[in-house]
């Protein structure tokens, strides 16, 4: 990057009163310096800086926009999860910015109502989980191409403006102190999008808006989120969505120095692209790939071959994928996912892990080639994988009905109906023996699931689930591990890391997941290194005051009402703080199989002993 740029980055950090995680930007190496890895943080295309990346880094102070503006390029800024506070910058200054995200920070005060005014390419704003406060600025209505709006757990009050943009995707409002009805062109964003706002009234909501006044019917219960919850949700989806960004980025400088005349569809070359690093299809693209850098590369590293672990499947290679059109799916901590549609009508994931470079190519093959002898009608095989030494890609099936996830919590449709409750029961219950057969045949792992989430469950054309992203603690970089891993952080967890042998992690993690199936309520702490036990509180908390325990999807009868307890109890012995006193998944695994069979009235005097305090269902 051009001097100016270094400097310009170096001021923002010299702005910053806690900088301990940009060690990397060293005065005497260039941000876009491949040879010494990139500035922490600084995503470079064609040498200039493209955008900042500066999420979960503990930073804190105000954001001074000011240094950034040198920075002509700059079109994505991503400050997630950190402690910046102060009243809104005027990002007015970095006018041609795309993308905006600074949820999961301690911004406060009114927004000005022109403070988006004339940034005419902004697509993606996250303001979520701030302490902003005032009304919605006017301006943002007035935002030509706004896709993404995410405005939740602020303080926000008054009405929400007329958003007319068509391409508006998403948005969310909720958990402010909004009032007044819902405008008529917000109505398809779906009831989540608004609740927690106690005055806000009209549809999608249940509360009818009081003519003329707007308050809302005193009977009805529009938030059924807590505003923890839905802060969570923001970070969860903020980060996701924020790496797809900075991914496809880096990406698309990937694309132009390799393929400059690449013929076909971008949107689909980006995400293929990425899914190999640029010089790893050196040897069919080599008029384009740099040869300094290939050159570094062993001939198998560079072969672009993917090692397929099942006899059964149709063989491709790495080429068929960037052949293919390719649709990014979405992106974690852990990695990101794409689905590429071969050929041959076949739909695969591939998924692209960063964090897996500690491990050797010979620890790394075999415990691929163990994943891919398990088979189990609960999880979701592994179909073939790649190493190269600084990254890896695994490939698995697509499958079209996508993650229990957004079953629970995206929008209804005809592909995506509520989840009745035998429906959710035969989830739970599907997720439990894959769970179990983890644990069977991988006795030796510490932790043999890791990273169940209801993003982590796909269901089949059948609504039967299947586990994905599992057993990978051995191969995954111990000094992310912690942070990565486990979803829904057990106390023991959040605690220890994996140091100690902790398969009742699981066990902890399956809980969640029973309480989020059953109160259709996100599980927060998502990712945040805190454990979840704040959030098991909070759902006994809420059943023990209210009636309304069961997410309203569920349609419960009197019948299945007694299950639904007695699943619930089970839930929550899972979530048992001590883990030595938690159950073990055998355990558990039974009391879920058994539940259909057993007596299904409401629940006399049936208790899971291992529980914390008994729950007064
Ligand atoms: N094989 C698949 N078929 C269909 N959808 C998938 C498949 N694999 C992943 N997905 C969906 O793609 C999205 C992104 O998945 P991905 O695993 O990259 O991220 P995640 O599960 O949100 O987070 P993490 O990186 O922590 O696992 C998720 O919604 C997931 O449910």
């Amino acid at each position: 990057a051009p001097a100016p740029d270094s400097d310009a980055l170096l001021k923002f950090k010299a702005s910053l009163s806690n900088a301990g995680a940009l060690d990397t930007w060293d005065p005497s190496t260039s941000p876009c310096s491949v040879e010494n890895g990139n500035w922490n943080g600084v995503i470079c295309f064609e040498g200039n800086i493209w955008g900042l990346q500066l999420e979960d880094m503990d930073l804190s102070g105000d954001i001074d926009v000011d240094s950034l503006v040198p920075l002509r390029l700059l079109r994505t800024l991503s400050f997630m999860n950190n402690n910046f506070e102060g009243s809104i910058p005027d990002f007015k200054k970095l006018g041609a910015l795309k993308s905006l995200y600074l949820s999961n920070n301690q911004l406060s005060g009114r927004i000005p109502d022109d403070a988006f005014a004339g940034m005419g390419s902004l697509k993606k704003l996250y303001l979520s989980n701030n302490k902003f406060t005032g009304t919605i600025p006017a301006s943002l209505a007035a935002l030509p191409r706004l896709l993404e709006l995410r405005l939740e757990a602020n303080q926000f009050v008054g009405a929400l403006p007329n958003f007319l943009q068509k391409d508006l995707k998403l948005l969310n409002v909720s958990n402010n102190q909004l009032e007044g009805p819902i405008p008529e062109a917000l109505i398809s964003m779906g009831p989540t999008a608004f609740s927690g706002n106690k005055e806000l009234c009209g549809k999608p909501l249940d509360s009818l808006c009081k003519s003329p006044t707007t308050s809302a019917t005193p009977n009805v219960h529009p938030n059924k989120y807590s505003p923890l919850k839905v802060a969570t949700a923001v970070i969860a989806f903020g980060i996701a969505l924020g790496a797809i960004i900075v991914i496809l980025m880096a990406l698309i400088q990937r694309t132009k120095q390799q393929t400059p005349q690449s013929s076909y569809n971008q949107k689909s070359a980006e995400a293929a692209a990425s899914l190999v690093d640029h010089d790893q299809c050196g040897s069919s693209s080599s008029s384009s790939s740099s040869p300094d850098r290939s050159s570094k590369r062993s001939h198998q590293e560079q072969a672009g071959k993917l090692s397929f672990v099942r006899d059964d499947r149709q063989k491709f290679d790495l080429q068929d994928l960037l052949r293919a059109s390719a649709e990014v799916l979405g992106s974690g901590n852990f990695g990101s996912s794409y689905k590429a549609l071969l050929m041959d009508g076949q739909a695969v994931v591939v998924k692209r892990f960063k964090q897996m470079n500690t491990v050797g190519r010979e620890e790394f093959h075999e415990h691929m080639r163990r994943l891919g002898r398990l088979k189990h009608p609960n999880l979701l095989p592994l179909v073939a994988y790649y190493y190269r030494k600084e990254e890896k890609l695994l490939v698995f099936d697509h499958v079209k009905r996508g993650s229990l996830a957004t079953h629970l919590h995206g929008k209804r449709s005809i592909s995506q109906p509520a989840l009745d409750w035998p429906k959710r029961l035969k989830i739970i219950q599907g997720v439990a023996k894959g769970l179990a057969y983890l644990h069977t045949e991988l006795p030796s792992l510490t932790l043999p699931h890791g990273h169940l989430k209801s993003s982590n469950v796909l269901l089949d054309e059948s609504l039967e689930p299947l586990l994905m992203d599992y057993a990978l603690i051995p191969v995954v970089n111990p000094e992310h591990a912690h942070h990565i891993m486990v979803a829904y952080k057990s106390p023991e967890y959040s605690q220890h890391g994996r140091s100690i042998s902790m398969k009742k992690t699981d066990v902890w993690t399956l809980g969640i997941l029973i309480l989020e199936v059953l109160t259709g309520k996100f599980p927060t702490n998502y990712l945040t290194q805190s454990s979840s036990n704040d959030w098991v509180n909070s759902i006994i908390r809420d059943q023990e005051n209210s009636q309304l325990l069961f997410d309203k999807e569920i349609g419960a009868t009197w019948t299945s009402k007694g299950e639904m307890l007695k699943l619930f109890k089970i839930g929550i012995a899972c979530c048992e703080e001590d883990m030595e006193k938690r159950c073990d998944l055998k355990e558990i695994v039974e009391k879920i199989q058994d539940l259909k069979e057993r007596d299904s009235h409401a629940d006399q005097g049936h208790s899971i002993n291992a529980g914390r305090h008994e729950v007064d269902v």
